[in-house]
């Protein structure tokens, strides 16, 4: 009872979504729907009308007559309006959860939450099933409001002619329906614990057919793995599934048979009545009518309401995220960077036993720049992300003007902060809108700046939206000329920003960047240790730990950072 109760809020949910997506759409569909859903029971009557005026000869037969075909007119316009109707309802629905993930989305600050798997889960079966669960949440309601219209009204009409039939009806569809929801809900759990299965299988379908994966999937000659690997977490995710749908089967089966049994029953009984002169003939035609809609009703709804119930699991899901709350930011506001403070900075990414940084301290003033260097693993991006404010250390502080990066208005801090991360984003939109995002301002200028003077802002990007592709040291370029169109920045944070430049592109990067940042902060990750001579300070992390932090002069006392500097000039 507890499920039903929860199904039914579910269900009033989904209605409530439908209203915010659209008022008046909802409203004309809560009027139409009933409408539909009661003229089956209105001819079943109006057919049984006639037949019993016809044999008395009375001329009301032609009224009934009427009446059925008013009905049959209203029984063909409705369906067509409410599928405009639902169409429309879609589309907007479509579009407002989209609106609200994206909003959702913008109040995560805190990178950590993407690392749960659990919520990874949650936003990976919302998203990915988002092109159809909104069509079904809208089909099926609508259908099951409509059967469980119809079926009360023929209940009634039923409840004229024999008592029994429709209690025998109820007795038998609300076992039935609780078992089918038990079980869609076993079902959907199965998907959804499955889902790292399923999701592997779609990656194993990406990497056979989209072309980020063409060159390798050919030249390593994948194809024979993936369709093995596919086979593989087929049986494994479709074994489970197997087991539940016989299950409903035989449940279906053994439901259908008792139900049958029943109104065969009451069927052979009402012949009797009527050989035996207790009832009219026109009365069996509406017993016969009546009981064969109700049972089709019945059973529609049973099915429809099993696949309305798997939709409004993923309704839950999405609820759920909706629901949930994000780390608020603090609301200290600042408007400059004068200096930045690591105090003993401990992190460990979520579920990791060891830690990615380790009691790191230091102090940076506004204005300097900083090189890090370190090799593979050492903590480099990690400490890069931190400083981003993208995840919180596990202990220690970061202090901004010796206040705690925790306490500040994240949204000021980042307008202060221009990243270029070592796995940027590759927009596909526009080169203008891919360094912009909407904003106003010379796009040009940092286009030059960056080295990608030769293209212009209009340019599409992307081959799926028939734009254009770019070498990877251009994508590069532009994650760069993001970072350098971006105003009022007080730090720039450049994680190997340079890796994919050519020699003379990595020379004029650096001289633009400290062009543009003179007398700002500026922190760069580097493999190349040719720029650590522009620092002036180095930080050498190894294992998550500060290893030096000084000029490079200094650094160069120190065998382990020597032998890393001067292994790059030797052959
Ligand atoms: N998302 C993550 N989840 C768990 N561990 C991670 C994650 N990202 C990085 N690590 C681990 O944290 C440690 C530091 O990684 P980080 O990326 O900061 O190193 P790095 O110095 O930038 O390396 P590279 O020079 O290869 O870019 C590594 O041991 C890495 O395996």
């Amino acid at each position: 009872m507890k499920k039903f109760k929860s199904y039914f809020l579910l269900l009033f949910e989904g209605l409530r979504t439908f209203a915010k997506a659209s008022k008046w759409g909802t409203f004309i569909l809560v009027i139409l729907v009933p409408i539909e859903a009661l003229v089956p029971t209105g001819i079943i009557f109006s057919i049984q009308k006639v037949t019993t005026e016809l044999t008395k000869g009375s001329a009301f037969s032609m009224s009934w007559g009427i009446f059925w075909a008013v009905l049959l007119l209203i029984s063909n316009i409705i369906p067509p309006a409410t599928t405009a109707i639902s169409g429309y309802l879609t589309d907007v629905l479509i579009a407002n959860i989209n609106q609200k993930l994206i909003e959702k989305s913008s109040e995560i600050k805190n990178l950590e939450v993407f690392e749960d798997a659990e919520f990874y889960n949650d936003v990976e079966t919302v998203r990915s099933e988002l092109s159809w669960r909104p069509v079904n949440l809208i089909v099926f309601t609508l259908s099951n409001v409509r059967y469980i219209i119809s079926l009360l009204s023929l209940l009634i009409l039923l409840f004229n002619y024999t008592w029994w039939l429709p209690l025998a009806i109820i007795i038998v569809l609300v076992p039935q329906s609780l078992i089918h929801y038990r079980i869609q809900q076993e079902a959907f759990e199965t998907l959804v614990t499955r889902r790292p299965e399923a999701r592997k299988m779609n990656h194993l379908l990406e990497i056979a057919l989209n072309r980020d994966y063409a060159k390798e999937a050919r030249l390593f000659n994948v194809f024979n793995f993936l369709k093995k690997r596919y086979w593989t977490l087929f049986y494994s995710v479709h074994k489970e599934e197997n087991r539940v749908r016989l299950r409903q089967f035989g449940i279906a089966l053994a439901f259908i048979i008792v139900s049958s049994l029943v109104s065969a029953f009451s069927f052979i009984y009402l012949i009797f009545q009527v050989r035996s002169g207790t009832l009219s003939i026109g009365i069996i035609v509406g017993f016969a009518s009546s009981l064969v809609a109700a049972i089709s009703a019945s059973n529609g709804l049973v099915e429809e309401s099993d696949l309305l119930y798997d939709t409004l699991m993923w309704l839950e899901k999405y609820l759920k995220l909706m629901k949930r709350s994000f780390d608020k930011s603090g609301n200290i506001k600042i408007s400059e960077i004068n200096q930045i403070k690591l105090e003993n900075i401990m992190f460990f990414y979520p579920n990791e036993k060891r830690a990615s940084l380790c009691g790191i301290s230091l102090e940076i003033k506004k204005g300097e720049k900083i090189a890090i260097v370190g090799q593979n693993g050492s903590g480099k991006s990690t400490l890069l992300k931190l400083l981003a404010d993208l995840f919180v250390p596990t202990k220690g502080k970061i202090l901004i003007n010796n206040v705690d990066l925790r306490e500040i208005k994240q949204e000021l801090y980042w307008e202060k902060v221009a990243p270029v991360f070592q796995d940027f984003s590759k927009f596909k939109f526009s080169i203008g809108d891919s360094i912009s995002f909407g904003k106003m301002g010379e796009v040009e200028k940092a286009l030059d700046f960056s080295g990608l003077a030769e293209f212009t802002s209009e340019i599409q990007l992307g081959k799926e939206f028939a734009g254009t592709d770019l070498s990877g040291g251009q994508w590069q370029k532009l994650a760069i000329a993001r970072a350098f169109y971006k105003e009022n920045v007080e730090l720039y944070l450049f994680d190997e920003a340079n890796s994919a430049l050519d020699v003379q592109s990595e020379k004029q990067l650096y001289r633009k960047l400290m062009e543009l940042a003179s007398g700002k902060t500026v922190i760069w990750i580097t493999h190349r240790m040719t720029s650590v001579k522009l620092a002036d300070k180095v930080l050498y992390l190894k294992n998550g730990r500060v290893l030096g932090f000084d000029s490079h002069e200094n650094l160069l006392k120190n065998n382990d950072y020597a032998s890393l500097y001067q292994e790059q000039f030797d052959d």
